[in-house]
Protein backbone atom coordinates (compact mmCIF):
# COMPACT_ATOMS: atom_id res chain seq x y z
CA UNK A 1 0.00 0.00 0.00
CA UNK A 2 1.61 3.43 -0.75
CA UNK A 3 1.74 5.71 2.29
CA UNK A 4 2.20 9.42 3.36
CA UNK A 5 5.67 11.00 4.35
CA UNK A 6 4.46 10.24 8.04
CA UNK A 7 3.73 6.21 6.96
CA UNK A 8 -0.03 6.87 7.10
CA UNK A 9 -2.21 4.93 4.30
CA UNK A 10 -2.78 7.58 1.69
CA UNK A 11 -6.48 8.30 1.62
CA UNK A 12 -8.62 8.31 -1.61
CA UNK A 13 -8.95 11.30 -4.17
CA UNK A 14 -12.34 12.74 -4.32
CA UNK A 15 -13.46 14.10 -8.15
CA UNK A 16 -16.62 15.78 -7.74
CA UNK A 17 -18.85 16.41 -11.28
CA UNK A 18 -21.24 18.73 -11.93
CA UNK A 19 -23.75 16.27 -13.64
CA UNK A 20 -24.14 12.43 -15.00
CA UNK A 21 -22.32 13.16 -18.48
CA UNK A 22 -19.46 14.95 -16.94
CA UNK A 23 -19.25 11.40 -14.76
CA UNK A 24 -19.59 9.01 -17.66
CA UNK A 25 -16.98 11.13 -19.92
CA UNK A 26 -14.72 11.14 -16.91
CA UNK A 27 -15.22 7.08 -16.38
CA UNK A 28 -14.90 6.87 -20.39
CA UNK A 29 -11.73 8.90 -20.42
CA UNK A 30 -10.08 6.41 -17.99
CA UNK A 31 -11.39 3.18 -19.60
CA UNK A 32 -9.94 4.47 -22.98
CA UNK A 33 -6.93 5.02 -20.89
CA UNK A 34 -6.30 2.14 -19.41
CA UNK A 35 -7.48 -0.19 -22.65
CA UNK A 36 -4.97 1.58 -24.17
CA UNK A 37 -2.13 1.43 -21.90
CA UNK A 38 -2.60 -2.15 -21.40
CA UNK A 39 -2.71 -2.88 -25.46
CA UNK A 40 0.32 -0.98 -26.14
CA UNK A 41 2.06 -2.09 -23.44
CA UNK A 42 1.17 -5.79 -22.88
CA UNK A 43 -1.35 -6.48 -26.17
CA UNK A 44 -4.51 -6.64 -24.25
CA UNK A 45 -6.36 -5.32 -21.16
CA UNK A 46 -8.24 -5.97 -18.01
CA UNK A 47 -11.08 -4.42 -17.32
CA UNK A 48 -13.74 -4.72 -13.77
CA UNK A 49 -16.57 -3.40 -13.66
CA UNK A 50 -19.05 -3.30 -10.10
CA UNK A 51 -22.59 -4.53 -10.30
CA UNK A 52 -25.45 -2.73 -9.29
CA UNK A 53 -27.32 0.36 -10.83
CA UNK A 54 -24.73 3.10 -10.76
CA UNK A 55 -22.58 1.41 -14.15
CA UNK A 56 -26.04 1.98 -16.11
CA UNK A 57 -25.60 5.49 -15.69
CA UNK A 58 -22.01 5.73 -17.32
CA UNK A 59 -21.62 2.43 -19.43
CA UNK A 60 -23.42 3.44 -22.67
CA UNK A 61 -20.36 6.30 -22.62
CA UNK A 62 -18.04 3.16 -22.51
CA UNK A 63 -20.13 1.34 -24.77
CA UNK A 64 -19.78 3.86 -27.51
CA UNK A 65 -15.72 3.83 -27.19
CA UNK A 66 -14.19 3.14 -30.23
CA UNK A 67 -11.19 1.03 -28.79
CA UNK A 68 -9.94 -2.42 -29.79
CA UNK A 69 -12.68 -4.17 -27.79
CA UNK A 70 -10.86 -7.95 -29.15
CA UNK A 71 -8.49 -7.68 -27.18
CA UNK A 72 -10.12 -6.55 -23.79
CA UNK A 73 -11.12 -8.96 -20.90
CA UNK A 74 -14.04 -7.81 -18.93
CA UNK A 75 -14.84 -9.16 -15.42
CA UNK A 76 -16.98 -7.92 -12.98
CA UNK A 77 -15.83 -7.52 -8.84
CA UNK A 78 -18.60 -9.88 -7.95
CA UNK A 79 -22.56 -11.40 -9.00
CA UNK A 80 -25.37 -12.48 -7.28
CA UNK A 81 -25.68 -15.96 -7.59
CA UNK A 82 -28.99 -16.03 -10.29
CA UNK A 83 -28.56 -16.87 -13.33
CA UNK A 84 -28.91 -14.45 -16.22
CA UNK A 85 -32.36 -14.32 -16.92
CA UNK A 86 -33.23 -13.22 -13.87
CA UNK A 87 -32.98 -9.20 -12.87
CA UNK A 88 -30.84 -9.65 -10.13
CA UNK A 89 -27.96 -10.91 -12.51
CA UNK A 90 -24.86 -8.46 -12.71
CA UNK A 91 -24.06 -10.16 -15.73
CA UNK A 92 -27.57 -9.42 -17.11
CA UNK A 93 -26.87 -5.83 -16.40
CA UNK A 94 -23.51 -5.65 -17.79
CA UNK A 95 -24.92 -7.18 -21.51
CA UNK A 96 -27.27 -4.55 -21.77
CA UNK A 97 -25.59 -1.81 -21.02
CA UNK A 98 -21.87 -2.63 -22.61
CA UNK A 99 -21.27 -6.12 -23.93
CA UNK A 100 -24.23 -6.36 -26.32
CA UNK A 101 -22.63 -3.34 -28.23
CA UNK A 102 -21.42 -3.18 -31.55
CA UNK A 103 -17.74 -2.27 -30.28
CA UNK A 104 -17.70 -3.90 -26.54
CA UNK A 105 -19.62 -7.54 -28.18
CA UNK A 106 -15.65 -8.02 -29.57
CA UNK A 107 -14.50 -8.25 -26.02
CA UNK A 108 -14.25 -11.53 -23.87
CA UNK A 109 -16.50 -11.34 -20.85
CA UNK A 110 -15.43 -14.19 -17.90
CA UNK A 111 -19.01 -14.84 -16.00
CA UNK A 112 -18.67 -15.34 -12.14
CA UNK A 113 -21.55 -17.61 -12.23
CA UNK A 114 -21.92 -21.08 -13.06
CA UNK A 115 -24.28 -23.98 -12.91
CA UNK A 116 -23.30 -25.11 -9.43
CA UNK A 117 -26.03 -24.84 -6.91
CA UNK A 118 -24.82 -22.70 -4.90
CA UNK A 119 -21.84 -20.09 -4.57
CA UNK A 120 -19.74 -22.22 -2.38
CA UNK A 121 -19.60 -24.98 -4.53
CA UNK A 122 -19.27 -23.10 -7.96
CA UNK A 123 -16.72 -20.82 -6.67
CA UNK A 124 -13.48 -23.20 -6.98
CA UNK A 125 -14.01 -23.43 -10.89
CA UNK A 126 -14.80 -19.88 -11.34
CA UNK A 127 -11.32 -19.31 -9.56
CA UNK A 128 -10.09 -21.72 -12.22
CA UNK A 129 -11.48 -19.82 -14.89
CA UNK A 130 -10.04 -16.17 -13.81
CA UNK A 131 -7.28 -14.85 -15.91
CA UNK A 132 -4.10 -16.00 -14.47
CA UNK A 133 -3.10 -13.80 -11.62
CA UNK A 134 -0.22 -12.73 -13.15
CA UNK A 135 -1.86 -10.42 -15.51
CA UNK A 136 -2.86 -7.28 -13.30
CA UNK A 137 -6.25 -5.77 -13.91
CA UNK A 138 -5.81 -2.59 -16.05
CA UNK A 139 -8.99 -0.75 -14.09
CA UNK A 140 -10.88 -1.37 -11.61
CA UNK A 141 -14.35 0.12 -11.06
CA UNK A 142 -16.32 -0.06 -7.63
CA UNK A 143 -19.44 0.74 -6.78
CA UNK A 144 -20.56 1.66 -3.26
CA UNK A 145 -23.82 0.89 -1.68
CA UNK A 146 -25.41 2.78 1.28
CA UNK A 147 -23.83 0.32 3.96
CA UNK A 148 -20.44 1.02 2.84
CA UNK A 149 -20.13 -2.26 0.86
CA UNK A 150 -18.36 -2.49 -2.16
CA UNK A 151 -17.81 -5.44 -4.20
CA UNK A 152 -20.12 -8.24 -2.21
CA UNK A 153 -18.00 -7.20 0.75
CA UNK A 154 -20.73 -6.16 3.32
CA UNK A 155 -20.61 -5.44 7.06
CA UNK A 156 -20.87 -8.61 8.87
CA UNK A 157 -19.62 -10.59 6.00
CA UNK A 158 -18.43 -14.17 7.56
CA UNK A 159 -13.97 -13.49 7.49
CA UNK A 160 -14.42 -10.06 6.27
CA UNK A 161 -10.86 -9.60 7.97
CA UNK A 162 -9.50 -12.13 6.17
CA UNK A 163 -11.34 -10.60 2.60
CA UNK A 164 -10.17 -7.27 3.48
CA UNK A 165 -6.99 -8.73 4.07
CA UNK A 166 -4.59 -7.03 1.38
CA UNK A 167 -2.29 -10.46 1.75
CA UNK A 168 -4.92 -12.79 1.31
CA UNK A 169 -3.86 -15.17 -2.13
CA UNK A 170 -7.46 -15.95 -2.40
CA UNK A 171 -8.93 -13.73 -5.65
CA UNK A 172 -12.86 -15.06 -5.06
CA UNK A 173 -14.68 -15.88 -2.51
CA UNK A 174 -18.71 -16.84 -1.99
CA UNK A 175 -20.28 -14.38 0.08
CA UNK A 176 -23.65 -15.65 2.19
CA UNK A 177 -26.87 -13.53 1.49
CA UNK A 178 -26.25 -9.88 2.76
CA UNK A 179 -28.06 -8.41 5.71
CA UNK A 180 -27.21 -4.91 4.89
CA UNK A 181 -28.24 -4.37 1.59
CA UNK A 182 -30.66 -5.41 -0.89
CA UNK A 183 -30.71 -8.17 -2.66
CA UNK A 184 -30.39 -10.80 -0.22
CA UNK A 185 -28.99 -13.53 -2.43
CA UNK A 186 -25.88 -15.35 -1.87
CA UNK A 187 -22.65 -13.57 -3.72
CA UNK A 188 -19.66 -14.57 -5.62
CA UNK A 189 -16.41 -11.59 -5.18
CA UNK A 190 -13.48 -10.77 -5.68
CA UNK A 191 -11.34 -10.09 -2.78
CA UNK A 192 -9.67 -7.07 -1.53
CA UNK A 193 -6.84 -7.86 -2.70
CA UNK A 194 -7.75 -9.11 -5.85
CA UNK A 195 -9.27 -5.71 -6.44
CA UNK A 196 -6.46 -4.00 -5.57
CA UNK A 197 -4.13 -5.60 -7.25
CA UNK A 198 -4.63 -3.66 -10.41
CA UNK A 199 -2.81 -0.52 -12.02
CA UNK A 200 -5.94 2.01 -11.30
CA UNK A 201 -8.89 1.51 -9.12
CA UNK A 202 -11.85 3.68 -8.88
CA UNK A 203 -14.79 4.27 -6.64
CA UNK A 204 -17.55 5.67 -8.68
CA UNK A 205 -20.74 6.77 -6.90
CA UNK A 206 -24.08 9.01 -7.23
CA UNK A 207 -25.74 11.01 -4.82
CA UNK A 208 -25.17 12.78 -1.56
CA UNK A 209 -26.13 10.25 0.70
CA UNK A 210 -23.18 7.78 -0.62
CA UNK A 211 -20.57 10.70 -0.97
CA UNK A 212 -21.71 11.24 2.78
CA UNK A 213 -21.33 8.02 3.75
CA UNK A 214 -17.46 7.40 2.24
CA UNK A 215 -17.07 10.51 3.96
CA UNK A 216 -17.99 9.00 7.37
CA UNK A 217 -16.02 5.80 6.47
CA UNK A 218 -12.85 7.51 5.47
CA UNK A 219 -12.61 9.28 9.06
CA UNK A 220 -10.91 6.47 10.50
CA UNK A 221 -14.11 3.90 10.62
CA UNK A 222 -13.51 0.40 11.25
CA UNK A 223 -13.50 -1.57 8.04
CA UNK A 224 -15.57 -4.69 9.09
CA UNK A 225 -18.50 -2.17 10.17
CA UNK A 226 -17.85 -0.08 7.56
CA UNK A 227 -16.27 -1.81 4.80
CA UNK A 228 -15.41 1.56 2.43
CA UNK A 229 -12.92 2.27 5.01
CA UNK A 230 -10.65 0.10 3.40
CA UNK A 231 -10.79 1.84 0.31
CA UNK A 232 -6.65 3.60 0.39
CA UNK A 233 -5.04 5.17 -2.17
CA UNK A 234 -7.67 5.31 -4.97
CA UNK A 235 -9.28 7.87 -6.84
CA UNK A 236 -13.61 8.20 -6.44
CA UNK A 237 -15.37 9.73 -9.38
CA UNK A 238 -18.62 11.61 -7.82
CA UNK A 239 -21.49 13.22 -9.31
CA UNK A 240 -24.95 14.59 -7.40
O1 LIG B 1 -25.11 -5.32 -4.76
C1 LIG B 1 -24.32 -4.54 -5.25
O2 LIG B 1 -24.30 -3.26 -4.82
C2 LIG B 1 -23.22 -2.36 -5.06
C3 LIG B 1 -23.81 -0.96 -5.12
O3 LIG B 1 -24.82 -0.97 -6.10
P1 LIG B 1 -25.65 0.33 -6.56
O4 LIG B 1 -26.92 -0.22 -7.14
O5 LIG B 1 -25.90 1.15 -5.33
O6 LIG B 1 -24.83 1.04 -7.57
C4 LIG B 1 -22.44 -2.72 -6.31
O7 LIG B 1 -21.27 -1.96 -6.38
C5 LIG B 1 -22.16 -4.22 -6.33
O8 LIG B 1 -21.36 -4.56 -7.45
C6 LIG B 1 -23.48 -4.92 -6.39
O9 LIG B 1 -23.38 -6.32 -6.54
Amino acid sequence: MATTESGGALLPRIERFKSVQALSDAVAGRVAGAVMQGVQARGAAQLVFSGGSTPEVFLPQVASLDLPWEKVTVMLADERWVDEDHPHSNAAMLRRTLLSHEGPSRAQFVPLKNGAPSAGAGVGALRASLPSSLHRHDLVLLGMGNDAHFASLFPGTPGLTALLDPANTDRLAAIPAPTTAAPAIERISMTYAELMHARGVALVIQGQTKLTVLENALRGADPIATPAAALHDIDVLWCP
